[in-house]
Formats: C-alpha cells, sequence, structure tokens
C-alpha cells in the first residue's frame, strides 16, 4: 500500500517533474522562439543597410584612388598645408604625382598639378568639374552665391555669367570703357608727376591699386572708388577671403566661426557694403527716372553696368527670371571681387620684375617709345604692335599668376581621370603655378625671360593648358579682354613716360624682396616702393 502509495506518489511526483520540465522546455522554446523572431526582424531591418555596407566595402576595394599623403584624424592634411599653398601643394605633387587626393577634414580634395591632368579636369571633363563647392564667406558676401564665381553649375548661372559676357566683358563693350580708362591712366601719370616733383618715392602698389579700382568702378557703378566708402570694407573683404574658415570643412566645428566672431565680423562688413550698394542702384534709378534714359541695353551712350542691369530688369528680354536688386548686387560684387585685385596683382609684379631686370625694363622702354614717337600718352590703338609688352605680361601671368591655385571646382557624378575613381561631390583644386613653373614644359621655369613669349603662340585664354591664369572650360575667367587691356595701357604709359630705380640704387635680382601674401590673389608682402625721373 505504502509501495503502492509510494508508487502512486512516485509516479504523480515524476509526472509533476515531467509537467515542470515540459513547462520549462516549453518557455526555453518560446524565449527561443521569441529570440529568433527579434533576431530575424532584425535582421531584415538591417538587411538593407548591412547590404550597402557590405557592397560599399566590396565596391570601395575595388576602387582606385589617386595618391594620397599621409593624414590626421579629424582634421585630414589641413595641418600641412601651410601659408603659401601653392607651393606646399607643388612639393607634395614631387613625391605624390600630378593627381593626388588630400583630405580637407570631411571635404575629399583633388589636387591637379600638371597639364596632362588640367586637360582631363578643365577640358575633357570639364562637364563633370563645373561645379563650386560652397564656402561660408561666398554665402555671406555674395548673397547666398547668386553672383556666377560662386554660384552652383546650372541654369541660373549661365544666365548670369551670359548677361556678364554679354553686357561688360565682350570686346565690344570692353572698347565702350575706353574713355574711362585713358582718363584714368592720365589721372594715375598726374600723380607720378608729383611725386617726381617733390623728390619723394612712388609707392606702385597704391598707385596700381588706386587706378585698377577707378576703372572697375567706373565702368561698374559709375562712380571713382578713391575717396568713396568702398575702401575700407573692400580691404576687410579681401583679408576675411584669405582666413580659413574651419566650418567649410569640418561642419561640426562651424559654431567656433561664431564663438571666434569671424562670422559676426563678415556679416557686419557685408551689411555696410549692401548699404553702399543699395545707395548705388538707388542713384541709378533716380538718374534714369529724371534723364528719361530708354531701355536701350546696349546703345551708343556709355552706360556703367548698373545702368545694363537695370535696363534688362526692365524689359526682361535676356532672361526667362526677373534680375531682382539682391541678383544686381551680387554682379556688382563680383565684378569688384573678381576684377581689381587680380589686375593690380599683375601690374605690382610685373613692376616688381622689370626692376629687378634692367635688361628687360630698357627693351620694352625701347620698344614702347618707338611705338609712341612724341607723343606723351599712349593709347590703346598703340598696343596693337607692342609684342614685348604682350610677352611681359604673358611672362608675368606664368611666374606669378594673381590666383595660383584657381577658384575650385567641384565634381557632379562620379567619374574616372587618368585611371583613378574621383567621387561625386570631390573638390578640385588646379595648382595654376605649378603648371606654368613645370620643368618638363618650360625652359629655365623659374627665371623671368620675355623672349619664351616671342618665339611662341601660346595661348593665355584656357586653349593651352601649359598655362592657365584664367582658368579654361566653362567656369574659365570672363574678364580676360577687360583685364588685359587695363594692364597693357597702365604698363605702357608707366615705362614710357619715366625711369625707374629702386631707393638705394641697388640693381640685380636681389633687389627687391619677393614673398607672397596668402588668400585667394597672390600680392607682394610688402608694398612695392620706387623713384621715378620723367623721361621727357
Ligand atoms: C589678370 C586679371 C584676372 C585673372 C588672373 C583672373 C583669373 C580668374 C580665374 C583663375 C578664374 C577661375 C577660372 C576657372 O575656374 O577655371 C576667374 C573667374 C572669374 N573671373 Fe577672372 N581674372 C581676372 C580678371 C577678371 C576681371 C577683370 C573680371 C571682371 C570684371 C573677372 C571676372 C571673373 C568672373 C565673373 C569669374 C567667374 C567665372 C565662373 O565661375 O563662371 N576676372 N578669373
Amino acid at each position: 500500500m505504502h509501495m503502492e502509495k509510494d508508487g502512486v506518489t512516485k509516479s504523480s511526483s515524476d509526472h509533476n517533474l515531467q509537467a515542470e520540465a515540459n513547462d520549462v522546455f516549453s518557455q526555453w522554446n518560446l524565449l527561443l522562439v521569441v529570440l529568433h523572431f527579434h533576431v530575424a526582424f532584425f535582421i531584415l531591418l538591417a538587411f538593407p543597410t548591412i547590404f550597402n555596407l557590405l557592397s560599399k566595402l566590396n565596391s570601395n576595394s575595388h576602387k582606385k584612388s589617386p595618391p594620397s599623403p599621409p593624414k590626421r584624424p579629424i582634421i585630414g592634411n589641413l595641418h600641412q598645408l601651410g601659408t603659401l599653398t601653392h607651393h606646399t601643394l607643388q612639393s607634395f605633387a614631387q613625391t605624390y604625382g600630378p593627381l593626388m587626393l588630400l583630405h580637407f577634414g570631411k571635404v575629399s580634395v583633388l589636387v591637379v598639378s600638371n597639364t596632362e591632368a588640367a586637360r582631363e579636369v578643365l577640358k575633357t571633363q570639364d562637364h563633370i568639374f563645373c561645379n563650386r563647392p560652397y564656402r561660408k564667406m561666398f554665402d555671406i558676401f555674395w548673397y547666398g552665391s547668386r553672383d556666377v564665381a560662386s554660384a552652383p553649375y546650372g541654369h541660373y548661372w549661365r544666365q548670369v555669367k551670359s548677361i556678364c559676357v554679354l553686357h561688360l566683358l565682350s570686346a565690344k563693350k570692353v572698347q565702350c570703357f575706353r574713355k574711362v580708362r585713358e582718363e584714368e591712366v592720365v589721372v594715375m601719370i598726374e600723380k607720378v608727376m608729383e611725386s617726381c616733383s617733390s623728390l619723394v618715392p612712388v609707392n606702385l602698389t597704391d598707385l596700381f591699386s588706386d587706378v585698377t579700382n577707378d576703372i572697375v568702378c567706373r565702368s561698374v557703378i559709375g562712380r571713382r572708388y578713391e575717396g568713396s566708402e568702398l575702401r575700407g570694407p573692400m580691404s576687410q573683404l579681401e583679408e576675411l577671403l584669405g582666413a580659413s574658415v574651419i566650418g567649410d570643412y569640418i561642419p561640426w566645428l562651424d559654431w567656433l566661426g561664431r564663438v571666434n566672431g569671424m562670422y559676426g565680423r563678415a556679416e557686419r562688413v557685408a551689411k555696410r557694403l549692401d548699404e553702399f550698394l543699395d545707395e548705388v542702384v538707388d542713384e541709378h534709378v533716380s538718374m534714369r527716372s529724371h534723364d528719361g534714359h530708354g531701355d536701350d541695353v546696349d546703345g551708343e551712350r556709355q552706360n556703367d553696368f548698373v545702368d545694363i542691369l537695370l535696363g534688362i530688369q526692365r524689359t526682361s528680354s535676356t532672361t526667362d527670371f526677373q534680375i531682382d536688386r539682391t541678383i544686381m548686387k551680387a554682379l556688382i560684387m563680383d565684378m569688384f571681387g573678381a576684377g581689381t585685385d587680380t589686375t593690380l596683382a599683375v601690374l605690382e609684379w610685373a613692376m616688381t620684375e622689370l626692376l629687378r631686370h634692367p635688361n628687360v625694363m630698357q627693351k620694352l622702354q625701347v620698344e614702347v617709345r618707338s611705338m609712341a614717337r612724341d607723343k606723351t600718352h599712349i593709347t590703346e590703338e598703340d598696343l596693337s604692335g607692342m609684342s614685348y609688352l604682350k610677352a611681359v605680361i604673358k611672362e608675368i601671368l606664368r611666374l606669378h599668376p594673381p590666383s595660383p591655385i584657381l577658384i575650385p571646382r567641384e565634381s557632379m557624378q562620379d567619374t574616372k581621370v587618368m585611371g583613378y575613381d574621383i567621387a561625386i561631390g570631390t573638390q578640385v583644386l588646379v595648382n595654376a603655378w605649378a603648371i606654368s613653373t613645370d620643368p618638363s614644359y618650360w625652359d629655365k621655369p623659374l627665371e623671368f625671360q620675355p623672349e619664351r613669349f616671342l618665339r611662341s603662340w601660346m595661348d593665355i585664354k584656357g586653349h593651352d593648358l601649359e598655362l592657365v591664369p584664367f582658368g579654361a572650360g566653362r567656369r574659365g575667367c570672363p574678364g580676360i579682354a577687360f583685364a588685359m587691356v587695363v594692364n597693357e595701357l597702365v604698363l605702357a604709359n608707366i615705362v614710357h613716360q619715366f625711369d625707374w630705380t629702386v631707393p638705394g640704387g641697388v640693381v640685380g635680382e636681389q633687389t627687391l624682396c619677393m614673398s607672397e601674401t596668402t588668400g585667394l590673389t597672390v600680392h607682394r608682402k610688402l608694398p612695392l616702393v620706387a623713384l621715378a625721373s620723367p623721361y621727357m
């Protein structure tokens, strides 16, 4: 009985144990099922991401990137650039080749340092590399990049560029501003005469800055630059454009620009410029209503650029969008920003090299003075026969390109360049200075020898990629004709009417300090000062 009882007890406890075991087993099962379900669910959700990651890893492992110098975390290669970026990048290119990939923070930067690579980027694949990257300072000063130079590639850019090319910078339009140029050159010569009579050296940097700014200002806004409220804010703008903005490369550090006061300062300067430009536009609007200007955009009367833009705004014949006041101000700012400083740099470097090379100066003076005969002033007609003058200016653009690194470009799609894979959104820096001093193309590339251009047909307009001071392709500089005639006219007159020496009378290549400034446009670090004596 007991046994039975025991047996009963045993069998019932076995049964309980079995049931318990089954219970635990089924709980485990349930847990496992739930777990499996979760894992499966997770995999299902994460599948596209994992798949993308794997396929990206796989495809990246097949991609061939251009050679790169070692980089640091977060900043990449930013710390290696130094103050004279074109020199640093040229020396990198000697190790890593004419096409290298650098990293500025999180931005991949393709650096182009020889003609072959430039031909690929600026000619063969110009349609891919014709965007401009976003830059904070362009955004602040150029009304959210509504100008030509910094606007993203596309319909808007095409419209505004054609307005500038047709109505301000075409050969015909440049010809219309001839009177402005010749008058301003006379003013410049008078200033030098005054220095001669008071026996003080001439600050050529200031002299060239005044003449180039006055010519651009009168052509664009109908006012002289000298004495205007523009001088202060424009020199601050130049300084701000030369500074590096960390937020352009490491976006999560953008706040630094606010904290260190850089953005605030830029916004204040931009506001002053904006108020000035509003005043200029208002003045033109009221003048048009007073003397009843018609809408003859390209008429014989010498309109300045603002008149022309107001005419286009009224007729709207040229564009399928309305040119509002903001676009007008952005375009005016472009002409100031792109047109003045670059021309000044050419003149400054030209006189520097001429003072260091008296034999070249003499040869140039012989040419200019023989063309002038007894005339005091060289006019624009006289320029066409001056082949040595043109050779001197070309040699300056080769040895001292005002923008040694062209305005940055950006790729608009994935592509291949010289066998390397380049991803969409890669920034492109073309080192124009490295290209025009490349010893595999140029004999004695660092020597100033204008004669080399007497024997060559090489062009500076972007057709010959051994020399690209104005860039090339669709984003190439539209201001070549405007700039070249100013350079030639100013230089011819200044060497025709005066003989020049360096204070202290030292002659030769060591005469003048050749240090360069940093920034988009590269100038002499020290102002150029020289003594003039009248020739006639
Ligand atoms: C010696 C004088 C000058 C030099 C060396 C120069 C150089 C340059 C360079 C290197 C570029 C970028 C080209 C590229 O990305 O391929 C450029 C663009 C530009 N330049 Fe000039 N420039 C000069 C004078 C002027 C003048 C006088 C004006 C107008 C008054 C001007 C207006 C422009 C504009 C609007 C752009 C932007 C074009 C675009 O993005 O489509 N430049 N210039």
